[in-house]
């Protein structure tokens, strides 16, 4: 795997494989990475010849008081597992090459851009779909692959992706678990053994919403409910947000039809995680 540090190298190789007709299969990281990333780049290798990695913690979408300083960086363990699933480049530049000028120009997708996510953390999707802009500028991939753990991300990158007319796809993958539902995060590793058990509750909340719309209940107020009573039974959780949105505009639904995003955020002690499912 060959590990490419500067924007300008970057962008040279890739510019040279799609003058030769190779397709580039895209996987954006900030690092630390689990089976959830692995299965991207397994998706990534399996629809395209080439798969280009990037790991690059990006200040620009951490408000101030955020985990930045603390976020994991393992980027030895990350070079070794990203090597053996066969990517062939890593993309890792460091902060000064990304934004030479600082944050002078940004990309903002208003509306979309302020919910849920954009809504708890604010500044943070302008800083996601400014860093991917530039990244796809740089990597000019075929597609690029982003996990549907991060729904709210995935309805942003998308509608950035229609706007600005890049030329890609975007994959959505599934959410890659542990054996018990827990969602796999870089920031799982923040947890203790007790907090890893309360987190829990996340995954449980969903499964009880999910069950009440197996069983034919579709009304948002009453799953919202059922959800809210299921994570109160944890007590070391303090939720952000719980709620029933269209999976495209992440506007609120009053009925749970198909296409419909049931999604939620919750602080587990210090750690803020995230969980949805989607109603097909
Ligand atoms: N459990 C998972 N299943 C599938 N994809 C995932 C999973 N976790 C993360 N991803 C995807 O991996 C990509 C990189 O995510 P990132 O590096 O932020 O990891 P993360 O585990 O989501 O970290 P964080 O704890 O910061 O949310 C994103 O597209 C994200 O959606
Ligand atoms: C897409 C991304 C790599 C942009 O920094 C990040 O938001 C992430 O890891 O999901
Ligand atoms: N997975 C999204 C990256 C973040 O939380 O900043």
């Amino acid at each position: 795997m060959k590990i490419v540090k500067s924007v300008a190298e970057m962008q040279g190789i890739c510019r040279d494989l799609r003058t030769q007709g190779v397709s580039i299969g895209f996987v954006p990281t900030m690092g630390a990475l689990h089976r959830g990333h692995l299965s991207l780049v397994q998706r990534a290798r399996s629809e395209c010849q080439t798969v280009v990695a990037s790991i690059f913690v990006n200040p620009l979408q951490f408000a101030p008081g955020e985990d930045f300083a603390q976020y994991p960086r393992t980027f030895e363990a990350d070079c070794r597992q990203l090597e053996a699933e066969g990517v062939a480049i890593l993309f890792a530049p460091e902060a000064q090459e990304m934004y030479p000028s600082g944050a002078v120009t940004t990309i903002t997708v208003s509306g979309i851009g302020d919910r849920l996510d954009g809504a708890s953390r604010p500044g943070h999707f302008t800083g996601v779909t400014t860093v991917v802009a530039k990244l796809f500028h740089i990597v000019a991939p075929h597609r690029a692959y982003f996990g549907q753990k991060d729904a709210a991300q995935i309805a942003v990158l998308s509608q950035m992706v229609q706007d600005l007319n890049f030329d890609l796809e975007l994959v959505s993958c599934p959410i890659v678990r542990d054996a018990d539902g827990l969602a796999l995060s870089s920031r799982n590793r923040y947890l203790s053994v007790s907090e890893r058990e309360q987190a829990l509750v996340l995954h449980r909340a969903l499964t009880a919403i999910e069950q009440s719309i197996i069983q034919g209940e579709r009304r948002s107020a009453l799953l919202l409910q059922i959800g809210r009573t299921t994570l109160e039974t944890a007590t070391c959780i303090k939720v952000d947000y719980l709620a029933i949105v269209d999976a495209r505009s992440l506007l609120p639904e009053s009925s749970a039809k198909s296409g419909v995003l049931i999604a939620v955020a919750a602080y587990v002690g210090r750690t803020r995680l995230i969980d949805n499912l989607l109603v097909s």
